[in-house]
């Protein structure tokens, strides 16, 4: 079933000459994980605003969930590079902000909070507030109040662009289980192409500006991944794919 569809999408910033994106057409299917690719400034961000609803295309149109999308749903929830906490407020609280900013949290709503941070490793830690917590802790602490919400769909800015490998390896592996614990369908935007490899059903390229999707690539690996995937000589060889096509553009990712 298609959840997203992007259809001959273009957007031009007022006052430009040329648009960033153009005739865009991509097909989100439910569930799936879909990472953008392509040159920094290639437009992603742009792209994951307008699936948003939080910038309208200037050309085509996009259709969340059978509706034409020109503002923000209830389904989409946003996850941004740098983790965006309340320093106020308790790991456990700032988990269930997205409920509080709907309803009085119930007690099944803080026994679902303590169960999401448990599964991201924070169990032991949910009395605690930001300044007391790594960042990866914060990483961890936004990724399972993304979840709070069971969110239909998932878009993630570069979440985990600011982390160290081994940080970075662990929270991919959370993200997987979340993912498919909770069936979103998740549209993930990275520099890493050895992490948009690993964690997705699909990989899109987007090229030069004005960009378009250059190329998709199907991540034929079953799922749930292990790490030791990444020493594997058929993920190895869908890796070294990835890079030559994007050096076939003429530079990289980054
Ligand atoms: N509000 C804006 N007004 C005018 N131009 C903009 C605006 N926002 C972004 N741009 C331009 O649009 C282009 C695409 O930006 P965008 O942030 O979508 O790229 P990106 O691929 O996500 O980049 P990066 O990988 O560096 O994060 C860039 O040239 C940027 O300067």
């Amino acid at each position: 079933m298609t959840i997203i569809t992007c259809q001959d999408v273009a957007l031009q910033f007022k006052g430009e000459q040329t648009p960033v994106l153009d005739c865009i057409n991509l097909q989100i299917q439910k569930g799936e994980f879909v990472s953008i690719i392509g040159k920094s400034g290639s437009g992603k961000t742009t792209l994951l605003q307008m699936m948003g609803g939080l910038l309208n295309p200037t050309k085509g149109e996009i259709v969340v969930l059978g509706h034409k999308i020109n503002e923000p749903l209830d389904e989409i929830t946003y996850v941004f590079q740098k983790p965006v906490l309340l320093e106020w407020r308790t790991v456990l609280e700032n988990v269930l902000m997205p409920i509080e900013l709907k309803k009085r949290p119930s007690k099944a709503d803080r026994t679902k909070a303590r169960e999401v941070l448990a599964l991201v490793g924070l169990a032991d830690h949910i009395t605690k507030f930001p300044h007391e917590l790594s960042g990866g802790m914060m990483s961890r602490v936004t990724l399972a109040r993304a979840f709070m919400t069971e969110p239909e769909i998932l878009l993630m800015d570069e979440p985990f662009s600011a982390l160290d490998t081994m940080t970075k390896e662990q929270l991919q592996l959370e993200l997987m289980k979340l993912t498919e614990q909770f069936s979103s369908t998740t549209i993930f935007i990275t520099h890493d192409i050895t992490e948009a490899a690993y964690l997705s059903d699909r990989v899109v390229l987007l090229g030069e500006q004005p960009a378009k999707v250059v190329k998709e690539f199907q991540m034929p690996f079953s799922k749930p991944r292990l790490k030791q995937l990444k020493f594997d000589p058929s993920f190895i060889k869908s890796v070294k794919e990835l890079y030559d096509t994007i050096e076939g553009l003429g530079g990289s990712s980054s």
